[in-house]
């Protein structure tokens, strides 16, 4: 791929937001009704919507690469008694799962592994509750590996008959998806409470009700990159976000503020528009992991030092990416230096972007990371639709903002 010279410009379009669409798809299901608007094209909502309207004797349900699908469908399918196998991707067998299943086993689930403890897949035996009826269950729960298993466990609280109380252990990362699961909780009728290190949910069943899905943020970042990157003058347009969000992604706004990249915005949506860029900055990931890539990629090909903090969930993603950005931003002449105690560091370099290919590790977020580099000079990204999983319509976009893109075999 390779850029035609001009400066960006025009408008581009982006996918709803998959976290939002997944949450929203568990809970109308347990709602039984209600109309969902721009549910995501992504491959993990659209195996989600699959996978939901399988017969309740479907024998196995493949959750793929798809982390909210494996974890959320797993404490969807416990508490309504299915007996079921739920298995993924050789890379989700290396993603664990125990903190949920232990919650789950705690409130009466009947879960086994069938391979490695801890790891799906896992054979879901039915509920067997073991509940006081009067009571809400109580149930510590790690915070530091995945809020997914939080998201999870909250979404389900209010099938229990005494709604649940979640006690946070640890560091809690991804906090903003755990508030994201409380609002759209709330906009279906569940009642929920988040008061720090305890989460309530009353055992209030959810009622049907319609939502639009916002667009998605973490998307937005791949345009915020290339605004940064482009020939200066250079803007894009993006419809469907809004200014009062419930996705942590939007944080790319602050970021990318202090990265060249000001953001206007208007009852459409955004306008970025490209502005010089700061002296080096510090930021702390804990809160929107996925934005990590991104910006890593943007400040070394800026040439602006940055130190990040808060990677510690990416090693346990689609494919380690510490790893795999450390291996892809030396191609280039870039590095995310370890400097130990949670910091990482990518350094002012010769960074030069001249016919390299770019690994992507069945990670979608490697792909559209490294794309916008290709407004600095020849490009190859291999295994392209990987970004199915999260923007499938990504390179259609491109070509139409002015990437030429040409496939090999
Ligand atoms: O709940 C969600 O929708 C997500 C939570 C985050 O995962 P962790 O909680 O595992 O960090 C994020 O990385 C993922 O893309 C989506
Ligand atoms: C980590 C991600 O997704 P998940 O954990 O849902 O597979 C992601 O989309 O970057």
């Amino acid at each position: 791929m390779r850029w035609q010279g001009a400066p960006l410009g025009g408008s581009a379009q982006l996918p709803a937001s998959k976290s939002e669409s997944n949450r929203a798809l568990i809970i109308q299901a347990l709602a039984g009704g209600g109309q969902l608007r721009n549910l995501s094209d992504a491959n993990d909502t659209e195996l989600m919507q699959r996978l939901l309207a399988e017969p309740a004797t479907a024998p196995k349900l493949n959750a793929e690469d798809a982390g909210t699908v494996m974890r959320f469908l797993t404490a969807y399918l416990a508490v309504t008694g299915r007996q079921v196998l739920l298995t993924g991707t050789a890379r989700m067998r290396q993603r664990p799962i125990g903190v949920l299943v232990d919650a789950l086993r705690e409130l009466g689930a009947r879960i086994d592994y069938t391979e490695q403890e801890g790891y799906p897949p896992l054979q879901l035996q039915g509920w067997v509750p073991e509940l006081n009826e009067q009571e809400p269950a109580e149930l510590s729960v790690r915070g530091d590996i995945s809020s997914q298993y939080i998201s999870a466990l909250m979404m389900v609280g209010p099938q229990l008959p005494g709604g649940l109380r979640l006690r946070l252990t640890g560091k809690i990362g991804s906090r903003p998806y755990i508030r994201m699961t409380q609002s759209l909780m709330q906009h279906f009728g569940g009642q929920c409470r988040d008061l720090g290190e305890v989460i309530e949910v009353r055992p209030q069943a959810y009622h049907a009700a319609d939502y639009t899905i916002e667009s998605d943020w973490s998307a937005a970042s791949y345009w915020y990159a290339m605004v940064a990157l482009a020939p200066a003058g250079s803007t894009i347009t993006l419809p469907g976000l809004r200014q009062h969000s419930w996705q942590g992604d939007q944080a790319i706004v602050r970021i990318m503020a202090q990265l060249g990249v000001a953001t206007e915005f208007s009852e459409q949506g955004v306008t970025l528009t490209q502005v010089p860029v700061g002296s080096g900055v510090e930021l702390d990931f804990t809160d929107c992991p996925d934005l990590a890539q991104t910006v890593a990629v943007v400040a070394a090909a800026l040439g602006v030092p940055l130190v990040l903090t808060g990677l510690e969930s990416l090693r346990i993603k689609e494919t380690d990416r510490i790893a795999a950005l450390q291996t892809e931003l030396a191609k280039f002449g870039g590095a995310l230096v370890d400097e130990g105690a949670g910091r990482f560091r990518v350094p002012v370099a010769a960074f030069q972007v001249a016919g390299q290919t770019v690994e992507t590790y069945h990670d979608h977020r490697m792909a559209m990371a490294f794309a916008p580099l290709a407004v600095r000079g020849p490009l190859t990204v291999l295994a392209p639709t990987v970004v199915r999983k999260s923007y499938p319509q990504f390179w259609k976009e491109l070509r139409k903002a002015g990437f030429e893109i040409t496939e090999q075999a």
